[in-house]
């Protein structure tokens, strides 16, 4: 996988030191960005709960546990900076589950705009273009990992 520099990852610790102990509300924002950006995105959520309207959707406790996971994912990355090969297997795999229940690595991207939206908000004027520059590179690297197990498993689909 690619490499961070160390500045980067300076910018990226710094920045989560306060985000990652409050990951529910900073990944409601997330998400609530997300669905502004692409709404269809809304209907890959298949809970027993109503997930085709948006406040419906980001209260149920099943959404919620999507968007702790998705944080403690981004956590996991923030606290393996020096060694994110180590998470390449787990990426991968979690690359799989999400071909295998619709997700397009397209939107994979826009999760990317969400989370730099919320650091946006939450960061105020901390948000500098290196910063963000930072969190793309991280974003980067896990999405290409996951990107690849999405390409296998559509591989042996399609096989
Ligand atoms: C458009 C983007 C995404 C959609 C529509 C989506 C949707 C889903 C769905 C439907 C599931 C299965 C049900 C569930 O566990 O809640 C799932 C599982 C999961 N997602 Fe996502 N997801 C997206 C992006 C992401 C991203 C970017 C991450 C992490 C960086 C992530 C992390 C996870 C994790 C950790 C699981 C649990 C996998 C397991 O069961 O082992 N998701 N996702």
């Amino acid at each position: 996988m690619e490499k961070l520099s160390g500045k980067d990852k300076e910018l990226i610790r710094d920045s989560w030191e306060s985000l990652g102990k409050n990951k529910v509300p900073h990944g409601i924002v997330m998400f609530t960005r997300l669905f502004e950006l692409d709404p269809a995105l809304l209907t890959l959520f298949n809970y027993k709960t109503n997930c085709g309207v948006v406040p419906e959707c980001l209260s149920s406790p099943e959404f919620l546990e999507h968007v702790t996971k998705v944080m403690v994912v981004i956590d996991a990355a923030v606290n393996h900076l020096d060694d994110l090969d180590s998470l390449a297997d787990f990426l991968l795999n979690l690359g799989r589950k999400h071909q295998a229940v619709g997700v397009k690595t397209q939107s994979f991207a826009v999760v990317g705009e969400a989370l730099l939206y919320m650091l946006q908000c939450s960061l105020g004027t901390g948000y500098t273009a290196a910063l963000r520059q930072a969190w793309l590179n991280m974003y980067t690297i896990v999405v290409a990992a996951m990107s690849r197990g999405w390409a296998k498993n559509g591989e042996h689909k399609s096989n």
